[in-house]
């Protein structure tokens, strides 16, 4: 997959901006405030229909304009083939998403551009609640099995349903048994798949921080969402008077997590902010690697701001495995002089400096 040409309209301080990218390696520099995270911005709106800054459209779109326009032409499957996309993000209403002339909806559109974004919020894999991790588990398994979508919206459905009548007290043991058995083969299909990815994951993982950070001992373990000793159903029924009393199901894959663990400890307490940028990055890298093994096609990468917490020795390791990888990548710094000797001398590298939401020619 990659993006061989790049159009973005109204996009916060960027009216309008065309250019070719490399298929391997894009650095974006310029002075703080030039639009460079607005770029990966643009590009994470042709592949989701939104930002990764902002759930409003309209701090998106640039003042006084009525939306934002990003298109490409693309090459979905790495078979060399340039097809059109365009996506229209307007300040009110939904996204529009037009691939070769015609309307295609989200999860299709996920499927054709698989993106990974690494920025400040990534920490969050290791800092934040456990739904930041689902979602990152979530992403691999609905890339690895055609089944999950599926699955995932008939598990939610279940659930918004069975927590409705928690909290309405419409639900007595016997219609419980009833909403349980649908719960519970919902729950073993999407667990088992979870599971499954993991597995797979795990030791492009452990490669990845290799790579990274030498021989320090990090795992990736699994949390079920209930106690994995027990059957669901038994927690399920042993629960429910404490479900009835929240009004809401405290047991099941909606509770589920990655737990990431450094000689034993909790990563996110025992890590420095450089080291838990290695680990967050390399679970982003490994769920790329294993993504081209499994469909044949590399994923997006936007990175922003690579250098920041990164000593120089870091640096050069991350870019390394980047380069090594067929990925192609959108890569912010203030000043790429910090990444220029870190790059072996065969990559294909396009560096596009920006000011003021423009962009000059690849240099
Ligand atoms: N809706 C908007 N309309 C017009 N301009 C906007 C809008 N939202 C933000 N801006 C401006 O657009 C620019 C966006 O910059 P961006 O965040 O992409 O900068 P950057 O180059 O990544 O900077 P830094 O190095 O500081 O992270 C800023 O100058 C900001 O003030």
């Amino acid at each position: 997959m990659s993006i061989s040409n790049l159009q973005i309209k109204n996009l916060r301080n960027i009216s309008s901006i065309s250019f070719a990218p490399s298929s391997a390696i894009n650095i974006i520099c310029g002075e703080n405030g030039s639009g460079k995270t607005s770029i990966l911005e643009a590009i994470n709106v042709l592949g989701l229909t939104r930002s990764f800054r902002t759930n409003k459209a309209r701090h998106l779109v640039q003042t006084e304009q009525a939306s934002t326009v990003v298109f490409a032409s693309i090459d979905p499957m790495a078979q060399g083939f340039k097809q059109s996309l365009g996506v229209e993000r307007p300040v009110e209403g939904e996204a529009r998403i037009r691939f070769e002339g015609g309307d295609i909806d989200l999860s299709t559109l996920a499927e054709l551009i698989p993106l990974q974004v690494i920025n400040s919020d990534t920490f969050m894999l290791l800092e934040g609640s456990p739904a930041v991790r689902r979602q990152f588990l979530d992403w691999g398994v609905f890339h690895a099995d055609k089944a999950f979508i599926q699955l995932w919206r008939g598990f939610r459905r279940v659930l918004k349903q069975r927590n409705t009548l928690l909290k309405c007290g419409k639900i007595d043991n016997q219609l419980r048994q009833v909403w349980d058995r649908e719960f519970i083969a919902f729950s073993d299909q999407l667990t088992r798949l979870r599971i499954e990815y993991l597995k797979l994951l795990k030791p492009e993982f452990d490669k990845v921080v290799s790579q990274l950070l030498g021989d320090m001992d990090v795992q990736l373990g699994f949390s079920y969402g209930w106690d994995k000793k027990r059957q669901l159903d038994e927690v399920l029924a042993s629960n429910f008077e404490r479900d009835l009393r929240q009004g809401f199901t405290g047991s099941g894959p909606q509770r589920a997590d990655i737990k990431l663990k450094v000689d034993g400890h909790n990563a996110a307490e025992r890590l420095s902010r450089g080291q838990k940028k290695l680990v967050v990055s390399a679970l982003k890298l490994a769920q790329g690697a294993l993504f081209q093994r499994m469909n044949g096609r590399p994923c997006i990468y936007l990175i922003d701001d690579l250098p920041s917490e990164l000593d120089s020795a870091h640096g050069e390791l991350f870019c390394k495995v980047l380069e090594q990888s067929s990925n192609q990548c959108f890569i912010t710094c203030v000043d790429d002089s910090s990444l220029n000797a870190f790059w072996h001398s065969q990559t294909d590298i396009a560096t596009f400096r920006i000011a003021d939401g423009d962009i000059a020619a690849p240099m």
